[in-house]
């Protein structure tokens, strides 16, 4: 009941960011980070915490979150991790860097 309103918001935002509009950002980060798949082996050396859109879409409805700051720390744990691991440049860290200009634009309200 207390932080409802805050995660009505999440969610809208959430929609915004994983919505078929931002596909050519969103792409990359809608799904668990396959190394085995995309063939990075040392990917869970280097990034001790994977996080990724689908799973905070899960965590939402799943009444995880507590309230909308924890919402937003996963979420830029996302971009934290893609700028980890893909090099400053490269074609999935610069999506990570457009798809974070977005959210802070929605975030902002
Ligand atoms: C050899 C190589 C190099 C880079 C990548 N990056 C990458 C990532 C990725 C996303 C977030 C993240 O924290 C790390 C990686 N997701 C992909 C996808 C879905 C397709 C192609 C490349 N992708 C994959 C393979």
């Amino acid at each position: 009941k207390k932080y409802e309103l805050q995660l009505k918001f999440c969610d809208q935002v959430l929609k915004e960011l994983m919505g078929p509009k931002n596909w050519y950002l969103n792409q990359y980060f809608t799904h668990p980070v396959d190394p085995v798949a995309l063939n990075i082996p040392t990917y869970f050396q280097i990034i001790k915490k994977p996080m990724d859109l689908g799973t905070i879409r899960n965590k939402l409805n799943n009444n995880v979150y507590e309230k909308a700051k924890d919402f937003e720390e996963d979420v830029r744990l996302i971009f934290k991790n893609c700028y980890k691991f893909n090099p400053e440049g490269d074609l999935v860290n610069t999506a990570g860097h457009q798809l974070e200009e977005l959210f802070n634009k929605l975030w902002a309200g």
